[in-house]
């Protein structure tokens, strides 16, 4: 048996940056990751994700505004399969880029998947490994329904697995990954239809945005079917797909994309050999240091079913190390205001409570809230005006700002510095006091 210092189980967003910080502490580490290192994040995640709304918007800017803007363009072609390529070698330069940082903090990297035979051993394709302190950081898989013909479509997984550009596509579910690949794929020019069970996407966002995003969608595309669900789907004998939804509407498509959650991985980890308690839908239970119900075992990242969010498992990652091995000894992450992008068309940014969240908290009669509507300016001077519109949700006679949303063109970028104020108490006072950037969108939240 192998003896180590540290083991992180999973080289995904939070088991590297917890092995790398608990190295450079002068640690012996181990990394396990059974499948390609940089996790879901990396390889089929946020990376190549926006990598395809960036060329979504740049369809956008050919195709939509280039026009008003005076470009007669011809678009001779349009490959996808230089895209995925591009895409691809980008992934493959940050894979190296990680193995030159595991290489250099002197990490052993185990390559297989990992299981539990005791509290404090893990055993990887039959050699075992113990340390002292072992973080679970395994993270989760996308969800398939349980109708027929579920297989016959893909998840998250398979769309970027895509090699070639579908014609038609249909996205089922209304939360980030399905509004976002819906999106792209509009964008991009495939014919996409987006199903979801109740009235809007996104609905446990700030009304405002999910309200905004479904007059867009309905405005804009791709064609939204609210209020159904699958109940089955076919293969043609021209190997399309043949969907049939609640509502009795029977769409023809060429790929189905499942949209509709992920499942946390702790199933495949033996945990019946630990004390690791997980909860009914097998999330694994830790306190605020990340502490599993097994002392000298922690768990970081999606997994855990908390904000599952990339730099969330990378800080959750990093304070464990700095508390285990950095004598930080109440090094923790902080869960509250955490910023969140949904890279739609268009992004939406949105950090604190939304407004009903707000009205539960503070009363309805100690809150202010701010708005602002308006077009954004890089489509006003086209026919496809797009609505931007923000809010700021203020609590108490100090009007603290406890809720930032915004719906529109360059709100991802937005949103971080006025996360940062927000984190350091700003009030309503100390956005007025600041000058206005002119002419941007971001300007609206210091001038409200
Ligand atoms: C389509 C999509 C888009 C996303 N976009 C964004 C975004 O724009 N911004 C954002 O912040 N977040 C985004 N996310 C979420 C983000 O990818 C996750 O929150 C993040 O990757 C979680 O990190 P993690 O370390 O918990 O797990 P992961 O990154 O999933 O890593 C877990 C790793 O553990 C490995 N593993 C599993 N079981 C074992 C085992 N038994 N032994 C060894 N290894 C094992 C897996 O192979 C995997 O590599 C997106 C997710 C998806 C699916
Ligand atoms: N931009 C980002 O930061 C980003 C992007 C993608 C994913 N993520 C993270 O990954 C997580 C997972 O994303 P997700 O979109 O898979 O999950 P999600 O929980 O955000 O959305 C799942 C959606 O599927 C619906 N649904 C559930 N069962 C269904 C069924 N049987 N039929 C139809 N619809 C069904 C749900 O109502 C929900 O709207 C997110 O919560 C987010 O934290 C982040």
């Amino acid at each position: 048996m192998e003896t180590f210092d540290y083991i992180c189980i999973g080289g995904g967003s939070g088991g590297i940056a917890s092995a790398n910080r608990a190295a450079k502490h002068g640690k012996k580490v181990a990394l396990i990751e059974g499948a390609d290192i940089g996790g879901t994040c990396v390889n089929v995640g946020c990376v190549p994700k926006k990598a395809m709304w960036f060329g979504a918007n740049v369809a956008e800017a050919i195709h939509k505004y280039g026009p008003d803007y005076g470009f007669d363009v011809t678009v001779n072609n349009y490959s996808w399969e230089v895209m995925v390529a591009n895409r691809q070698a980008y992934i493959e330069r940050i894979h190296a880029s990680y193995d030159r940082v595991l290489g250099a903090n002197d990490i052993t990297v185990i390559k297989g998947f990992a299981r539990f035979v005791d509290n404090k051993t893990v055993e990887v394709d039959g050699k075992q490994y113990t340390a002292e302190h072992i973080t679970i950081a395994v993270g989760g898989r996308p969800r398939f329904p349980d109708i027929p013909g579920a297989e016959l479509g893909i998840d998250s997984d398979g769309f970027f697995a895509l090699q070639t550009q579908p014609k038609r596509a249909v996205v089922v579910g209304a939360g980030y990954i399905g509004v976002e690949l819906a999106g792209v794929l509009h964008s991009l020019g495939t014919k996409t239809d987006l199903v979801i069970r109740h009235g809007q996407p996104l609905r446990h966002f700030d009304p405002m945005i999910a309200e905004t995003l479904t007059e867009i969608i309905d405005s804009e595309g791709p064609a939204l079917h609210k209020f159904s669900e699958i109940e089955k789907v076919e293969k043609q004998d021209d190997d399309s797909l043949k969907v049939t939804l609640s509502t009795g509407e029977v769409i023809e498509t060429d790929v189905l994309i499942w949209a509709i959650g992920r499942v946390p991985s702790s199933d495949k980890l033996a945990l019946e050999n630990t004390g690791i308690d997980t909860d009914e839908k097998g999330f694994i239970k830790v306190d605020k240091f990340q502490n599993t119900t097994v002392d000298g075992v922690y768990c970081v990242g999606d997994v855990t079913g908390h904000a599952e969010l990339t730099p969330v498992a990378i800080k959750a990652g990093r304070l464990l190390s700095e508390r285990l091995f950095n004598g930080q000894s109440d090094a923790h992450l902080d869960y509250n205001l955490i910023p969140t992008v949904v890279f739609s068309h268009p992004p939406i940014g949105t950090v604190g409570m939304t407004e009903p969240e707000a009205e539960e908290a503070y009363g309805k009669e100690n809150l202010k809230v701010y708005t602002s509507s308006f077009a954004a300016m890089y489509t006003a001077v086209t026919k496809h005006r797009q609505a931007t519109k923000m809010k700021l949700i203020c609590a108490g006679d100090d009007e603290r700002v406890v809720g930032l949303h915004g719906i529109g063109m360059g709100m991802d970028e937005i949103l971080q510095g006025f996360a940062v104020a927000m984190k350091m108490g700003a009030t309503k006072a100390d956005f007025d006091s600041c000058i206005a950037i002119h002419p941007t969108s971001a300007e609206e939240f210091v001038t409200m």
